[in-house]
């Protein structure tokens, strides 16, 4: 598969142009809260979206108004550069 897997250097420099994205267990991850249920779920629908038009799919985790949101490439076995594309993507949603 030609997609790579980014080393820590390039991880670290990728992140610091986020906001609230940080690596835990390997993913990139981020924590996302609404108003209620109706909100979090709209945000998954649009990510969800958003996600299929890149062929690259996020691990989406809801509880009521509180969305997880774990990015990692399986076909890269790690953070790739997809992964961030899929992050900033996710951050003009809001
Ligand atoms: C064949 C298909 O395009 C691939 O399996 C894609 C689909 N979506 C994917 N999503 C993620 N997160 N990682 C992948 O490696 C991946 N691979």
């Amino acid at each position: 598969m030609a997609i790579k897997k980014l080393s820590e250097v390039e991880i670290s420099s990728a992140i610091a142009q986020l906001a609230g994205w940080a690596v835990v267990d390997h993913k990139l991850q981020k924590n996302f809260k609404f108003r209620d249920f109706v909100e979090a779920f709209g945000f998954i629908s649009k990510v969800a979206i958003v996600a299929d038009k890149m062929g690259h799919h996020p691990e989406l985790f809801n509880v009521y108004n509180k969305v997880k949101i774990d990015l990692t490439t399986h076909d890269a076995d790690g953070i790739s550069a997809l992964d961030f594309e899929l992050a900033q993507k996710i951050d003009k949603l809001l």
